[in-house]
Formats: C-alpha cells, structure tokens, sequence
C-alpha cells in the first residue's frame, strides 16, 4: 500500500456540547485502500463520516490529510441537488469548482454518463429523476472530481447490479491510480469481498479494525464470515 492520506483522530464529537455520541476514533487511511466503515444502526457511521467532512460543530480532534492539495469526494446516501439545474448544468458546475477544463470536462463527463446510461436525459432536472438515477449522477459527479479519498456513505442500496458493478469497477481503476475509499455499508458479504480493512463501530467507538484476518482474530473465530466475527465480538463488547 501507498502512502497516507489521511489521519483521523477523533476524541470525542457529538451533535450538541453536553452529549457525546463517538469517541476514540483513531485510524489512518493509505493510498489505493478500500476501507469498509461497518456497524450496526445509531453505531456512528455517519457522525463519523461527518467528523470528517467537518459538517459536524462539536469536534474534538484532529483530521488531517497528507498534504493541503488533497481533495475528498462526498457521495451521501440522500443524493442532494441544485432544483433549478439539469444534469449537465451540476457537471458544469461541479467542473467550475475544480477548475477543470472545458476539454477535461466533456472528456470525463461523456463516457461516466454513458457507462450509467445517463446521456439521454442530460437536459432534465435530477430532481426528476428516480432514486438510483440520482445516486448515479452523485457518483459521476465524484468521479469527475477525480479525488484523492472517496467518502462513501451507504453506496449499495438502490443501485440496480449493472450500475453497481460498474461502480466497482470505476472506484477499483481510480484505487490503482492511488485513490482510497472509505465506504459505510451494511451489506457485510459485499463488504468482506472488497474491502481491504474495516473499522467496526459499536455504540460510537471502534471495537475492531484491520483486514478480516484481524477481526477473525480480535473475535477470537476460526474462518468465520465478516458477520459471524462481528457478531461474536458485539456480544462480548
Ligand atoms: N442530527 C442528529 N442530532 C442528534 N443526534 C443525532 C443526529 N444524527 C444522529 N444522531 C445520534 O447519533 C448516534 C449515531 O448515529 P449515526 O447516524 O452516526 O449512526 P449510523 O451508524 O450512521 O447508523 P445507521 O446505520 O442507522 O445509518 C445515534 O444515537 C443517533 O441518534
């Protein structure tokens, strides 16, 4: 593996002063790594995820990339859109943001929009469009950006098995070119076929985090699944 992108060190955050709802959150993330953010509802995947982004007020700690010219992409579960803007106008848009060239743009843009069969409706208002449609263009927008660190939230439910197999594919060629990913899911078996470590999260705090090896052996399981090693370790956290 590469080098770091990313250091997250969380003390403790929460969404008011007096109340903490994750604490201890400590882990870095590397160049070309797929990092699976897994736990149970109200765990603290997205107050984690927030923490990150530094959409949450009540932070203690330190999140710190590698170098200041690093770029994180944001792909949230509830895709979220500009009303008044078509599909092509949000990759204009986007393109703007990053600076890209107009030539950058189109030659990004084309094939995304192609690969998620989005290019016949380049001129409506995602705020028409259907649920997987939507998630699909907050992914193209991502990969237009091309970032160093893709943050992830919940990206399997709602995509139909084409789109989410080329998604895989997509984030596996930018991983190659040293991107890294940190994903929230829920759907352990997809999970523990991709992800290269996981940070298991229970009641706010990390209580496991390495490659499956690692959870099987901090769970105290012989070849047992993802599920089955969590399982055993919520039971006796
Ligand atoms: N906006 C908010 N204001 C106050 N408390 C919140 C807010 N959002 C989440 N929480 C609380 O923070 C805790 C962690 O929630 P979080 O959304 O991080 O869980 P999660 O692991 O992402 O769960 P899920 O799998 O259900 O999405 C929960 O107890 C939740 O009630």
């Amino acid at each position: 593996m590469g080098m770091k992108i990313l250091n997250v060190s969380i003390d403790e955050a929460g969404y008011s002063q007096d109340e903490v709802v994750i604490h201890g959150i400590n882990f870095d993330i590397k160049e070309g790594e797929l990092i699976g953010l897994i736990g149970p509802n109200g765990a603290g995947k997205s107050t984690t995820i927030k923490s990150i982004l530094g959409t949450l007020e009540n932070v203690v700690g330190t999140i710190q990339f590698q170098d200041q010219s690093m770029r994180y992409a944001y792909i949230p579960e509830q895709p979220v859109f500009y009303e008044e803007l078509t599909l092509w106008e949000h990759i204009q848009f986007t393109a703007s943001i990053c600076e890209l060239t107009e030539q950058e743009m189109t030659e990004r843009a084309k094939p995304l929009l192609e690969i998620f069969r989005l290019d016949d409706v380049i001129h409506q208002l995602p705020s028409t469009f259907s649920k997987g449609m939507q998630q699909k263009l907050m992914i193209i927008l991502a990969f237009l950006t091309k970032p160093n660190l893709y943050i992830i939230d919940e990206p399997f439910v709602g995509l139909d098995p084409k789109a989410m197999n080329d998604f895989l594919r997509l984030l596996n060629e930018e991983r190659e070119q040293g991107a890294a990913v940190l994903m929230s899911t829920h759907m352990l078996d997809t999970a523990e076929r991709i992800c290269d470590r996981f940070l298991l999260i229970m009641k706010g705090s990390i209580i496991a985090q390495g490659t499956l090896a690692d959870i099987r052996n901090a769970a105290q399981v012989q070849d047992a699944n993802l599920f089955d090693s969590f399982e055993a370790l919520m039971e006796r956290t």
